[in-house]
């Protein structure tokens, strides 16, 4: 790595217009820095995070944006976390809303600026990636020395803009290292992934956007049109463009033969001023058809493949029936069952306070998802931290949540280890199952509670931590407090509040939560999944003891097993048919014949009918006969 001083030097032979080897958006960035925002170069000044009340605004105006893309970010960090890459996402601003890391590294990455509230915007920070995306509206590479500021030159960051559906950029997905040993070209992978995971951010949220409206999707080649197109604009009823992704506004602004790419300016204009379409031809575009018959060609001769997906109009949006006045992220944990109504009410009143909350429910019936909302709602600027204590080894669990000083015990490692509990200082911890923490472990535990201090396996002293106790347990902890086997004390601690989450099968709002799930599904997927009423109704008789997480898996499958996106009975598994079945799995032999009876005998119908597999049929009525 270069000295500080030479790197000063460095920009000073820029400033004066002398030759250099850096990239041009560089050496642009660079005399920005010193001519439109006066920054000195031999002063440097560390990152700067912003105060938690200010991070709470940006992360609320981020809110809808963090919750359509947290799977995108997810799979962005999963791609990238064993090659120490952290993963930010700025706003418009520069300020970080979003961000995924190890917490091993938690004080380097909080002194580096590679945090949650730190701003990079280039007027502050100097020449950094998110800094010099938001100016440029490129996908960047900052590599190093290339950073203005000397307190950054360590870094290597990769930043790629976000555009919302009118065209203004509205957020800056980046990944960072601490450190990188390699050269900048070995950026390039990471620049493609950054750029690539924003422009599925940018279709998800059209898509989201867009329930009532057409999606018409464009590649110039087929083989991706339907994961991942280069463009997609969204048009209402009448034909009229009513947004698009970035590479929409490019697509049409090649067709019109313009170099610059012109926003809002296209919003409001009928799509067949642009193509030789109009609305009554989309349904032809639809998937189903070969890829190469569906085409497009813009008013200038540019042809392009397209694939057209319907208006949801079914889809009861979430802001009709829960008030808008809950924070985004506990808006969307319900679908119209009152008690979910309730509960998400009592959360949005809990979710600032710092009590701890113990959320109750049947397993997979979305406690996690609970405890994630409430954090994501609060002002916490620290990580989400959560721990299923019936996951861990008993034997591992006291040295993964309180951690252990160098040379603790044969086997640590040598550095020692930075427990959970203090990976959640400033955020949340959430232990899920509870009930299943070893005594010895819930009396250390009610420590840390009670002192505000962790003390790590063969530390000499403890170490101040502050932050949000969430818990869960599926099992009755005050049951298991009267047999002796959880500590009372700790209950009454961990239980200021109580949430109790109903099981799915009590839920009134079923198809709701059908809708949404195949939604999110559909974000993932980049399309758009139907489902028949006949499977509803096959879904709908079932008991689901999995709860919600039986339900999702139940409907990934579902979509993966279907044609076109569009799930049929005939999709679902086999035990959903016989259910379907009258009188369930039981044959009632006169039910069977008098429908089938009524069907003309036809055994297809009845399968229509009844939702279920015509093969469940046939061998129901083997046996009758
Ligand atoms: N309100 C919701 N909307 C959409 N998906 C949800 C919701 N609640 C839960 N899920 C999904 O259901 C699955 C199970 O949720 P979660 O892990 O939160 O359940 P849990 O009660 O904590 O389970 P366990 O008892 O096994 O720890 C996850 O895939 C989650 O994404």
């Amino acid at each position: 790595m270069v000295s500080a001083l030479s790197h000063i030097r460095e920009i000073e032979r820029v400033a004066m217009g002398r030759p250099s080897n850096r990239d041009r958006p560089v050496i642009q960035s660079w005399l920005r820095c010193l001519n439109d925002y006066q920054l000195n170069p031999a002063r440097p000044q560390e990152a700067y995070i912003v105060p938690a009340t200010q991070l709470r605004e940006h992360r609320e105006q981020s809110e809808e944006l963090i919750r359509i893309g947290r799977t995108g970010l997810e799979g962005l960090f999963r791609q990238v976390a064993d090659q120490n890459y952290v993963l930010l996402l700025s706003d418009a601003r520069g300020v970080t809303v979003e961000f995924m890391g190890d917490p091993t590294f938690d004080n380097q990455l909080r002194k580096a600026g590679l945090y949650l509230g730190s701003e990079w915007s280039e007027d502050r920070a100097g020449t950094c990636a998110v800094g010099a995306c938001i100016v440029s509206e490129k996908p960047v590479i900052i590599h190093q020395d290339d950073h203005f500021d000397a307190c950054h030159i360590g870094l290597t960051c990769t930043a790629a803009p976000i555009f919302d559906t009118f065209g203004d950029l509205s957020a800056v997905l980046d990944i960072s290292q601490l450190r990188s040993p390699t050269e900048k070209a070995s950026q390039q992978l990471a620049l493609h992934l950054v750029a690539s995971t924003a422009r599925r951010i940018e279709l998800a949220n059209l898509m989201t956007r867009a329930r009532e409206d057409w999606v018409l999707r464009l590649a110039r080649l087929p083989d991706f049109l339907d994961v991942d197109p280069d463009a997609a604009i969204t048009i209402d009823g009448n034909g009229m463009i009513t947004g698009m992704t970035h590479g929409g506004f490019g697509a049409v602004a090649r067709s019109m033969n313009q170099n610059t790419v012109p926003t809002r300016d296209f919003i409001g204009k009928p799509v067949s001023d642009i193509f030789d379409i109009d609305i009554d031809q989309l349904p032809a575009l639809m998937r189903g058809r070969p890829n190469g018959e569906r085409m497009v060609r813009a008013r200038n001769g540019l042809a392009l493949f397209a694939s057209a997906i319907a208006p949801v109009s079914s889809f009861r949006t979430p802001s009709t029936i829960i008030p808008a006045r809950l924070p985004a992220a506990l808006r969307h944990l319900s679908f119209g069952d009152p008690a979910m109504e309730a509960l998400q009410a009592r959360a949005a009143k809990l979710a600032d306070r710092n009590l701890p909350i113990l959320i109750r429910g049947e397993t997979g019936s979305g406690k996690e998802y609970l405890a994630r909302a409430i954090h994501d709602s609060s002002a916490r600027s620290g990580p989400f931290v959560a721990v299923n204590c019936a996951a861990i080894p008993e034997q591992l669990i006291e040295s993964e949540l309180f951690g252990y000083a160098p040379g603790a015990f044969t086997g640590a490692m040598q550095k020692g280890k930075m427990g959970l509990i203090e990976a959640a200082n400033g955020g949340t911890l959430f232990l899920d199952e509870i009930g299943d923490m070893p005594l010895a472990l819930q009396s250390r535990l009610l420590r840390v509670l009670s002192e505000n201090e962790v003390q790590p396996v063969g530390a000499l002293r403890p170490k101040p931590v502050r932050f949000r106790l969430l818990s869960a347990s599926h099992r009755d902890l005050a049951a298991m407090a009267a047999e002796g086997r959880f500590r009372e004390d700790l209950l009454y601690r961990l239980n200021a509040a109580t949430l109790t989450i109903p099981p799915l099968r009590q839920r009134r709002d079923f198809d709701g939560l059908v809708d949404h799930l195949l939604r999110r599904h559909g974000e993932e997927e980049g399309e758009t999944i139907t489902i028949d009423l006949a499977a509803r109704r096959a879904l709908a008789r079932h008991d689901w003891p999995g709860n919600l997480r039986e339900l999702d898996n139940t409907l990934r499958v579902a979509a993966a097993m279907a044609t076109d996106a569009a799930i049929t009975a005939e999709c679902l598994p086999e035990h959903f048919q016989a259910e379907a079945l009258p009188g369930g799995g039981q044959v009632d032999n006169e039910a069977l014949r008098r429908q089938l009876g009524e069907c003309g005998n036809n055994v297809s119908e009845l399968a229509r009918r009844l939702g279920v597999n015509r093969s469940t049929i046939h061998r129901r009525l083997k046996r009758l006969h």
